[in-house]
């Protein structure tokens, strides 16, 4: 294989590279403590108007890192009684996704891996903590970890993650023009947009 055409595994590596550099807080950023609210009602993650979502509730935490919160129902189980992990991923996934926020940047999920320590019955609250480590270019390095018992208790679930920085043009050209066109009707999106697209 030519230096041109490098193995996937390089190319995606959860490693920052060396002239990576540290995350940078927004100055507009809220308040750690402050609840960032749903990035669109729908959203399976944080959207209050999602009747099968996680309902995660995130609130901006110190430098670039966020916490949040997600109770385990039925609906979500894998066996009897546990959660399943994809939906344990999926909780991670958009604790990653809001932490971006911080730095008033849009991305998306290029590589998340996720381990599972412990099994996470339902009825647990999942105590998520996320924070970006390193950025290079359009890559944005992060880390989380979901703990059961309390915001100190064991760690039950975690993950690395790369995010992509993209343009707000690229939910546009990509999503359901239905939801879309719905979701730029919404004056609070089309806010929230443009306020995504302000970089330092
Ligand atoms: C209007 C409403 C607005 C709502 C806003 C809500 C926002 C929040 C939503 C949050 C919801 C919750 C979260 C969700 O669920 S987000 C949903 C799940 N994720 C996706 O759907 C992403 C799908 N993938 C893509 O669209 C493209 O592949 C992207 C955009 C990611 C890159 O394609 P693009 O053509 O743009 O970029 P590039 O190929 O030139 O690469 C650029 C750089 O990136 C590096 N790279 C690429 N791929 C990966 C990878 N997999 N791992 C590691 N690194 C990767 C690459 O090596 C290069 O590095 P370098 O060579 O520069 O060093």
């Amino acid at each position: 294989m030519s230096a041109a055409n490098p193995p996937s595994s390089a190319k995606t590596s959860l490693v920052p590279p060396p002239d990576a550099v540290a995350p940078v807080r927004h100055p507009d950023a809220p308040a750690p403590g402050t609840p960032l609210g749903a990035h669109y009602d729908l959203c399976f993650g944080c959207g209050g108007g999602q009747p099968h979502g996680l309902h995660l509730v995130a609130r901006a935490g110190e430098g670039v890192s966020v916490t949040a919160e997600f109770t385990v129902k039925p609906a979500h189980q894998g066996a009897p009684g546990l959660a399943h992990g994809g939906v344990l991923t999926s909780a991670l996934d958009e604790t990653l996704g809001s932490v971006n926020w911080l730095m008033h940047v849009i991305a998306v999920t290029g590589r998340l891996e996720t381990d599972f320590l412990r099994p996470v019955p339902v009825d647990t609250v999942l105590h998520l903590d996320a924070r970006v480590t390193a950025v290079h270019g359009r890559k944005i390095y992060s880390t989380a970890t979901g703990r059961i018992g309390g915001p100190d208790g064991p760690v039950a679930v975690r993950a690395d993650a790369v995010f992509i920085e993209v343009k707000v043009e690229h939910f546009i050209e990509n999503g359901r023009q239905e939801e879309i066109r719905a979701a730029m009707d919404d004056p609070d999106q089309v806010r929230r947009a443009r306020a995504f697209e302000v970089n330092p």
